[in-house]
């Protein structure tokens, strides 16, 4: 597996914006239909919320005043005791059910984000048309919808659930403290509603500023995540040991910390402002209410009871007012994150994912035919193919090869349909591949890759990509043994059934490079498709095992179209043409006699290497 480290980053534009905003009442749906459809309980676990703390809150203003008024009316000390015990009882029921439905909403909102977003973005992540996911614009839209769900469950897209209950929570008791005051005097609403109106505008507009940075946030992040991350994997450490990168590691890391840090100010700057407004508007709301209350206390006839109603209700109106303030906020927060999460699960793929009209022929050898076809990588100056045409013929095995860099890999991706010509046509048996479905396309294909992707499952499983026991154990007998794995299969106790990954599997086992690339190779046999592309099969194999696929190359292809990508030019002797590319251009093809008697690129390829292997090579000077 070859890792790379990328050095590129430093280009990365950051004001590429790929944002979405899909509305707040349209986001509420959404979201509402994922609970509800996800599991129903949690939606009357919030009614629950909603009405025991309206009763809780009520009933907390309501008992010092029919307290003070039993003690003013004279009232027997048998009806004030019940009074109190009746009021004692409610409250305690009510605090009992509000404690319990809060938990299970924070319980389920962590499963909702467990087992609902987080699976759907891994999903969609991995199921995303290939092209897009390895764009610009796919990547973006990855990094933040991770973040959307990846951070703590107050603050991530799950906070929705939360802060929805809540926000509704306190509208309702608001409402019903409100109506309190209200029959008091109009004017304390007036002056309590208009400052924490201007307290809400301030906290929407600082979230808005605060989202803006997410955009240099996610770019930021998904950097330093690579140096934190990805390089600290095991996979890494020989090289950065052995090459001494550690130098680069340290200069980039405290370079993405200190953009990171900057990011960070940027935002606790707009908080600060929005804290040193709302001090002061609390000292104008509540100072202003409480002088008006003392005034009508002495001016007119309310009773001690009743002021004691007000004073409640007037400070519970704050906590309630400052309360929906802050769930303003905390659910714009979440209405972007939602928005983040959408438009990564809601990104529409360019391939065709409709049913098609067109069957998959899934049996037969198949013709792919290159049209005019020219292709470049999104963000790179030169097209990476340039016009290429070309037909593979039925069962015709085809040789790829070419410098690094020439365009071989790339010209295989848009064989199997992971990128879209730029320009151009491909046809698969003289259909055009964005005529197929996607993955009925897909189904069409066998590919062995130089990056190798092994699942923490049995041996079996990683060829068969099945369920255990529906896989025909026969016909992966021979693709285990056409692949050349079956040797080291008999030293295994378990055989096809030892599993892999050690790091996640009990008495799991590593396999080497070549035993992986074999293992690769009885995967790509095992799927008898028409097509079979091989890039470098035999790359990590030793000279022995090189010589049998060889050997075996005709059976192991039998009844298939084959492209086969080598750098040893030797090994291509036994494919029926050779098609050699340089710069994303076809500039020979042919069998290699005809190759080599073009006297061309190569055959200069050919020579250079095969005179190491006939003695005469060239002399190192000491
Ligand atoms: N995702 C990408 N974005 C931009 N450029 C890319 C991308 N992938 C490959 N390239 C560039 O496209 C060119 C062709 O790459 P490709 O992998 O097709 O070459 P190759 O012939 O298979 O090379 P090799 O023999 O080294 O495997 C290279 O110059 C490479 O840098």
């Amino acid at each position: 597996m070859s890792v790379h480290i990328r050095g590129s980053f430093m280009n990365v534009n950051v004001r590429n914006k790929e944002h979405t905003t899909h509305g707040v009442l349209n986001n509420f749906r959404f979201m509402l239909k994922e609970q509800w459809n996800f599991e129903k309980k949690p939606v009357f676990v919030w009614l629950i919320r909603i009405f025991s703390e309206l009763v809780v809150s009520l009933t907390a203003i309501y008992f010092p005043k029919a307290v003070l008024d039993s003690i003013s009316r004279s009232i027997s000390s048998s009806e004030f005791l019940f009074h109190i015990v009746i009021l004692t009882v409610v409250l305690v029921i009510f605090r009992y059910l509000s404690f319990y439905s809060e938990q299970s909403i924070i319980i389920g909102a962590i499963r909702i984000l467990n087992m609902r977003f987080y699976l759907g973005k891994d999903w969609k992540t991995l199921d995303m048309d290939y092209s897009i996911a390895t764009s610009k614009e796919g990547k973006m839209k990855i990094e933040k919808g991770h973040s959307a769900i990846n951070r703590n469950v107050y603050v991530n897209m799950a906070s929705y659930y939360i802060n929805l209950t809540e926000f509704l929570k306190s509208v309702l008791v608001l409402i019903s403290f409100s109506t309190v005051i209200l029959l008091l005097d109009p004017v304390v609403i007036l002056i309590l509603l208009i400052t924490y109106l201007i307290d809400g505008v301030i906290s929407v507009k600082v979230q808005k500023g605060k989202n803006s940075v997410k955009e240099e946030r996610a770019s930021v992040n998904r950097r330093l995540g690579y140096v934190l991350d990805d390089i600290g994997n095991s996979l890494m450490a020989k090289d950065i040991k052995i090459y001494k990168m550690m130098n680069w590691i340290n200069e980039n890391t405290d370079k993405y910390i200190k953009e990171s840090n900057e990011l960070e100010k940027r935002v606790l700057r707009k908080d600060t402002n929005q804290h040193l407004a709302e001090a002061l508007l609390v000292f104008v709301r509540t100072g202003g209410a409480y002088f008006y209350l003392l005034w009508k206390m002495f001016h007119s006839n309310m009773t001690i009871g009743d002021f004691t109603l007000y004073f409640g209700a007037i400070t519970g109106l704050g906590q309630w007012l400052s309360q929906i303030v802050t769930r303003i906020g905390n659910l714009t927060i979440a209405n972007y994150l939602v928005d983040d999460y959408r438009n990564l699960i809601e990104t529409k793929d360019h391939m065709n994912r409709e049913k098609s009209s067109v069957n998959p022929n899934v049996k037969a050898a198949c013709e792919i035919k290159f049209e005019d076809v020219s292709f470049q990588y999104e963000g790179t100056d030169r097209p990476i193919l340039n016009h290429i045409n070309l037909t593979i013929h039925k069962g015709e095995k085809l040789a790829l090869v070419g410098n690094n860099g020439a365009g071989k890999t790339t010209l295989i991706k848009l064989a199997c349909g992971l990128l879209p010509p730029k320009s151009g046509k491909i046809f698969f048996n003289g259909i055009d591949i964005s005529e197929y479905n996607r993955d009925e396309y897909y189904k069409m294909i066998s590919a062995s890759f130089q990056n190798v992707c092994l699942l923490p499952m049995s041996i079996a499983m990683n060829v068969g990509y099945n369920n255990e026991n529906s896989i025909n154990r026969e016909k992966l007998h021979k693709a285990v043994k056409l692949a050349g794995l079956e040797e080291k299969l008999l030293s295994l106790p378990y055989g096809m059934d030892t599993e892999l990954v050690p790091s996640v599997t009990e008495g799991g086992i590593n396999l080497s490079g070549g035993e992986t690339q074999k293992l690769m190779l009885a995967r790509a046999i095992f799927k008898e498709a028409p097509l079979i592309v091989m890039d470098e099969p035999t790359a990590a194999l030793d000279p022995i095992a090189e010589q049998e696929m060889y050997l075996k190359y005709n059976e192991l292809t039998k009844n298939r179209t084959a492209i086969y990508i080598s750098h040893r030019l030797s090994s291509t002797k036994f494919c029926d043409r050779i098609i050699l590319l340089d710069h994303g251009i076809i500039v020979e093809s042919g069998t290699h006699d005809e190759l080599m008697n073009l006297s061309g690129k190569y055959k200069e390829l050919y020579d250079v290497q095969s005179q190491y292997y006939k003695g005469d090579a060239v002399e190192v000077e000491a």
